[in-house]
């Protein structure tokens, strides 16, 4: 043991995270061992809990999500205790976890939720800004208040709720392919959404936010525990709401998007002085209209891989997470996946003994169900932390446990553009190669859905607006019957397809 140390508290279990997927392995293992201590160690000063959980149908499920103090859980739970440190070394070999506030930890089992960080286009520069954390969020926000122009960069998640949502401020969107939200749509759906994006923005956005999100507690708290440097938890659905993400004008959206494109190199004010053969791009609106005469001079510049080159407030780069897996992990030989996360089994264990990982930090690493993969979400933290609590349980008293129904079929609802979203299985046809079929229903401003067909089977489907669609699909996907006898028929608006597979 660490020369200085205080003496390590006893073996138990350990959850490293206090985000969606480390609460929920803590509290499953509150439940399943009630006369044990179980210790929770997170960098954070509040903890994510998931409230209202409500499962929809078979793998769709809802719930909320609020930042709280870690005092709430351990009321919840008498036998979770929250340390409020970071971890600084793993010692895999002693069974051993050493936090920042000088003490050690044994464990009998681990589980790792540490999360992801945003992976920026350029570390280190002070113009370059990532989203993850209400501490990210919130320097965003004050950034954006003295902004006329900004550059986003990215074609995922963040980047489609951020054209959406900021207002009285230019922003550039730079994307490297053709349609906008490639992470989550074909270029069908992108059209169905880019005409709402081009479209005035409604009242009702405001009207059917869903998740609760507050931060004032968790102000008072980051405060007093002086965390500074450390990561927080990453944020979820509806995090902008409570931010007001206004620039300086007055006007409501004026986006303009590069495709196809990526970054060359980013020009701080006095170097793009400097260099003056560089001429500016002027940006242009929908209506191919100038939208700045481009007599200012910006922080910062940005040479695109197209030529082009804009001026800027700054650059948010949404642009994918890492997993968390350093230096905190230095010294243990983990196998990684190629994404850099902590590769594991059906049981979500690693490749280190009495070691598990859930949620970001972690790479599925199981033959997965033809309909399931990865996506760094939500919804499967919470799963993966539950699961990861179960089979820690079962390999203590020596138990078998099945891998978790919700592993079986990609199950995600979100809201973009003010539209529910709801992508099933193989959404994409990801993996599909040219061996599938596309069935398509779309009303303009109303509804896109999209079948993905193999062999007459459907594996995949992207719904979005109100199409009441999702637990049929679902069941189809599942059940995987035979569907060639019904064509087209299938999203026919005037056949009730509920009634037809009951
Ligand atoms: C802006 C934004 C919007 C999003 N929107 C959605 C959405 O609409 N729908 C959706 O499904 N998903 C969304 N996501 C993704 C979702 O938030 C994540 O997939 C999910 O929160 C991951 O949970 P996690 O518990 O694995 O990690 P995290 O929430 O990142 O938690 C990691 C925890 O580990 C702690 N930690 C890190 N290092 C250490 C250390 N060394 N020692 C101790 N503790 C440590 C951190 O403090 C934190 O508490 C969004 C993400 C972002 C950034
Ligand atoms: N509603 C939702 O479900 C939702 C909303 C926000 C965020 N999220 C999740 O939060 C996490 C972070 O979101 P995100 O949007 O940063 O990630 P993302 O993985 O959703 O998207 C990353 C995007 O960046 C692009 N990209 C990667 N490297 C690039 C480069 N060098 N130059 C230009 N483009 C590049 C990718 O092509 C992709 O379009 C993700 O796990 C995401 O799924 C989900």
């Amino acid at each position: 043991m660490e020369a200085g140390h205080p003496p390590p508290t006893a073996g138990q279990f350990v959850v490293v995270g206090g985000g969606i997927a480390g609460v929920t392995c803590a509290e499953q293992l509150a439940i399943h061992f009630p006369s044990e201590d179980i210790l929770l160690i997170t960098a954070s000063p509040v903890i994510k809990a998931v409230t209202n959980f409500k499962q929809v149908s078979k793998v769709l499920e809802e719930f909320d999500v609020e930042e709280q103090p870690s005092t709430l859980l351990e009321n919840r739970f008498p036998n979770i205790k929250v340390i409020e440190s970071g971890v600084k070394q793993l010692k895999s070999e002693e069974h051993c976890v050493l936090t920042e506030d000088g003490n050690q930890h044994l464990y009998k089992k681990l589980c790792l939720c540490a999360g992801a960080k945003p992976k920026l286009i350029r570390e280190g520069n002070p113009y370059v800004l990532g989203i993850r954390d209400t501490d990210s969020a919130q320097e965003f926000q004050k950034q954006l208040t003295k902004a006329k122009r900004i550059m986003i960069i990215g074609n995922g998640g963040i980047a489609l709720e951020l054209v959406y949502e900021i207002e009285g401020c230019e922003v550039i969107w730079v994307i490297k392919d053709t349609a906008i939200g490639n992470t989550f749509f074909d270029a069908g759906a992108a059209e169905f959404l880019t005409s709402k994006l081009i479209a005035e923005k409604s009242e009702a956005k405001i009207a059917q936010k869903r998740t609760r999100y507050t931060t004032e507690g968790r102000k008072k708290e980051a405060q007093t525990k002086g965390n500074a440097g450390n990561i927080g938890s990453a944020l979820g659905p509806d995090w902008h709401e409570g931010l007001n993400l206004k620039g300086t004008k007055e006007f409501s959206h004026k986006i303009h998007i590069e495709t196809m494109c990526e970054v060359k190199k980013i020009y701080l004010q006095e170097e793009f002085r400097i260099s003056k053969k560089k001429s500016l791009t002027f940006p242009r609106d929908h209506h191919n209209q100038s939208v700045t005469t481009d007599k200012e001079i910006w922080p910062v510049y940005v040479e695109l891989t197209n030529g082009k080159i804009y001026g800027c407030n700054f650059i948010v780069s949404a642009t994918g997470v890492t997993p968390n897996t350093g230096p905190f992990l230095c010294g243990n030989n983990f196998d990684v996946g190629e994404d850099g996360g902590l590769k594991v089994n059906d049981h979500m264990h690693t490749s280190l003994p009495d070691i598990y990982a859930a949620g970001d930090i972690c790479t599925a690493s199981w033959e997965p169900s033809p309909v399931w993969q990865q996506m760094r979400l939500w919804t499967q933290a919470r799963q993966m932390g539950w699961y990861a609590a179960k089979c820690m349980a079962a390999a203590s008293v020596g138990e078998s446990v099945d891998m978790d129904f919700s592993f079986e079929l990609f199950a995600h609802v979100t809201k973009f553009f003010n539209y529910k979203v709801v992508l099933l299985g193989k959404y994409n046809a990801q993996g599909l190669g040219s061996d599938h079929e596309l069935i398509l229903r779309c009303t303009k401003g109303q509804e896109y859905i999209k079948a993905v067909l193999q062999n007459g089977r459907m594996m995949g489907a992207v719904l979005i607006g109100e199409t009441d669609l999702e637990e049929t699909f679902e069941n189809l996907i599942l059940n995987q019957m035979n569907l060639s006898a019904y064509g087209e028929d299938l999203l026919d608006p005037n056949i009730d397809i509920e009634d037809y597979f009951d």
